[in-house]
């Protein structure tokens, strides 16, 4: 194994493949130093491998890697005390296999056409060193006993040359001479930032400026076992240092049909989603790849936190092949499995504490209901409502609980709820008067929440609890009895249409319960929900309808009497009066109504 000079061409056909390269991971040049860190690993954990198999006897020493530069040599160097390699095993590996994996990027690039983004962690490996060296140079002994030092240098274009080697020591040094156009990495903060972002939880240890930089047992390649819950603590806060502590988490670990490591976090949500986004890291054995996992994970589930190690998810493709991926999608069926069953068993363990820790995850829960269906069927035996005496219910519990009240004469189960408790308290007060329960749904999820559950539920239906009379609300086979006759009704009717004078009113006389108000408006429930929508992505053509306010009057009510039987200049008092006591319900009566309104009020006591 003696090394003999050469000089030779690389077989490739391109013989411009660099620049290509160059201009296209253009935004990505820092990942040279991951792929040349990531081979020096490779490099040490093949020696420790071969040596526990016994094929290699030698002594192991300290095994790492150290990254160094000397800016005024203008060289960035990596090395290892890994296998280390031949003369001949460099022409195998670098001159052919390296340079055929740049070779197959322009090959996929060439596939994927122009618009076509190609995703920047391409595993482009050695051949990555060009995108900032104008010259590479490798110094190299293998393990091997008897093994020669050599020496390889290129210029990136398809040239070469081996020489003999002036290691003496096993292992592998790459030396980057950099180029005038990447100077910015001769520099000791960007070298530490870009080591500290890729390598951190690399397996070997990994030295530049005198210290060890990564964590070589990040928990998620531990057993779950041998881990508590300080540990998990503590790493949450070594990934997100300036984070409230999470709710609690999942330890992924798969070995069949793919491999699959992680931990994810829950963390307490707020109710602005876009702040808990993009916090998942993805490693391939241990190797930081991106925190861009938007097409590897479900969208519900980028609200977790924390790290997800695969080597199994293909990254050299772009991205809708991703989402095509089969690997991609068993993962994601997975997880989102893993999550649905940690909650259950949350849920059946420690109902109290599940319930105490809903307001934080409910949003969560409602997200993965809304977005996936194989979600939805594990959550909906956990996912909790809250009513207005704050107590909790799972939607069944809460389907029996009202039934007997609350069911229509159609058959259906009508479930009342207020997205504002203060707003609304008239009529969540007239519900609870005749015995109905009222739900708060006031999430930012909650509208399509509850579209998802009445598709879902047979025979159940939500209304907000203002969106119709008490007598409406709950359409029983009951009927109140009025008292006036249709000509009175006429009249009224047509007094408050001249006195009000608001062609978005539409007023109807009805006979209500007497302590219900003589005067109720009322936004119907399909009218709401077509606005809601609109403001949450739905078709933004319902926010643009006209809205019409249900004004109903209670023919029951003594206040009606007098609006009968008072003279006309009383009557248009009476009638402004009691539709701003409505208005008053329901908070709506502002600026100079609400002046005439406790002007008018003063007028009345004197
Ligand atoms: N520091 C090193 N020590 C020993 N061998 C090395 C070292 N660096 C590279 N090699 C050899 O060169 C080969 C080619 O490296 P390269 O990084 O291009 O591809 P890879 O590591 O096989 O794949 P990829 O980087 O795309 O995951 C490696 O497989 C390895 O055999």
């Amino acid at each position: 194994m003696t090394v003999t000079e050469e000089k030779g061409t690389i077989s490739i056909h391109t013989e411009n493949i660099f620049p290509i390269i160059k201009k296209f991971l253009y935004s990505d040049h820092e990942i040279f130093l991951r792929e040349l860190v990531s081979n020096a690993i490779d490099a040490v954990q093949k020696l420790k491998r071969l040596s526990s198999l016994g094929e290699y006897s030698g002594e192991l020493g300290e095994l790492k890697v150290k990254v160094s530069f000397d800016e005024a040599a203008k060289t960035i160097t990596v090395s290892d005390n890994g296998i280390g390699m031949t003369a001949d095993e460099i022409k195998k590996y670098i001159n052919q296999i390296a340079f055929s994996g740049a070779k197959e990027f322009l090959e996929k690039y060439k596939d994927a056409g122009e618009g076509n983004q190609i995703i920047g962690n391409f595993g482009l490996g050695f051949y990555s060193a060009f995108m900032v060296a104008e010259r590479v140079e490798i110094q190299t002994l293998s393990f091997r006993e008897g093994a020669q030092a050599a020496r390889w240098a290129s210029e990136g274009n398809t040239e070469f040359e081996i020489t003999k080697g002036e290691r003496t020591e096993r292992g592998t040094d790459i030396i980057l001479h950099v180029a005038e156009d990447s100077k910015e990495f001769l520099d000791k903060f960007r070298l530490e930032n870009i080591l500290k972002k890729y390598s951190r939880f690399m397996p070997v240890a990994i030295e530049f400026d005198g210290k060890v930089i990564n964590n070589t047992a990040p928990i998620w390649a531990k057993s779950p076992n041998d881990l508590k819950d300080e540990d998990y603590l503590a790493f949450y806060k070594e990934l997100y240092p300036f984070s409230e502590d999470p709710l609690f988490w999942i330890h992924l670990n798969v070995d069949y049909p793919f491999n699959l490591t992680g931990v994810l976090y829950f963390p307490k949500l707020k109710n602005d989603l876009s702040l808990h986004r993009e916090k998942i890291q993805l490693y391939s054995r241990q190797v930081f790849i991106t925190d861009e996992v938007k097409d590897i994970v479900p969208e519900f589930l980028m609200l977790l936190h924390g790290v997800i190690d695969s080597p199994d998810i293909p990254l050299n493709v772009s991205r809708s092949y991703l989402q095509a991926d089969s690997n991609v999608k068993k993962i994601n069926t997975h997880i989102t499995k893993k999550v649905a069953d940690k909650l259950s068993e949350l849920f059946k363990a420690d109902r109290k504490g599940f319930e105490e820790k809903f307001d934080d995850i409910g949003l969560f829960i409602k997200y993965g209901m809304v977005a996936d269906d194989k979600f939805y069927e594990k959550a909906k035996d956990f996912v909790l409502v809250k009513n207005t005496d704050n107590q909790y219910a799972t939607i069944e519990e809460y389907r029996q609980k009202v039934e007997p009240v609350q069911t229509d004469k159609e058959g259906s189960v009508v479930m009342l709820y207020t997205t504002d408790p203060g707003k609304q308290d008239t009529f969540i007060q007239s519900a609870k008067k005749r015995g109905y329960d009222v739900l708060q749904l006031n999430g930012i999820l909650d509208s399509h929440f509850i579209n998802t559950l009445e598709s879902k539920f047979e025979k159940v239906s939500l209304k907000r609890v203002d969106s119709d009379t008490i007598d409406k609300l709950i359409n029983k086979e009951e009927t109140i009895s009025g008292i006036l006759n249709d000509e009175e009704k006429k009249n009224l009717k047509e007094w408050f249409e001249q006195t009000l004078n608001d062609k978005n009113l539409s007023i109807s006389v009805s006979p209500l319960p007497t302590d219900e108000l003589p005067v109720t408006i009322t936004l119907p429930e399909f009218m709401r929900r077509m606005q809601d929508m609109a403001k949450t992505g739905g078709n933004p053509m319902f926010g643009s309808f006209p809205t019409t306010y249900q004004v109903t009057i209670n023919e029951n009510h003594t206040l009606t009497q007098e609006i009968l039987k008072a003279d006309e200049a009383k009557r248009g008092q009476l009638i402004r009066h009691v539709y701003d006591l409505a208005l008053l319900s329901q908070n709506l009566l502002s600026g100079s109504h609400l002046t005439s309104f406790i002007q008018r009020t003063l007028d009345l006591t004197k």
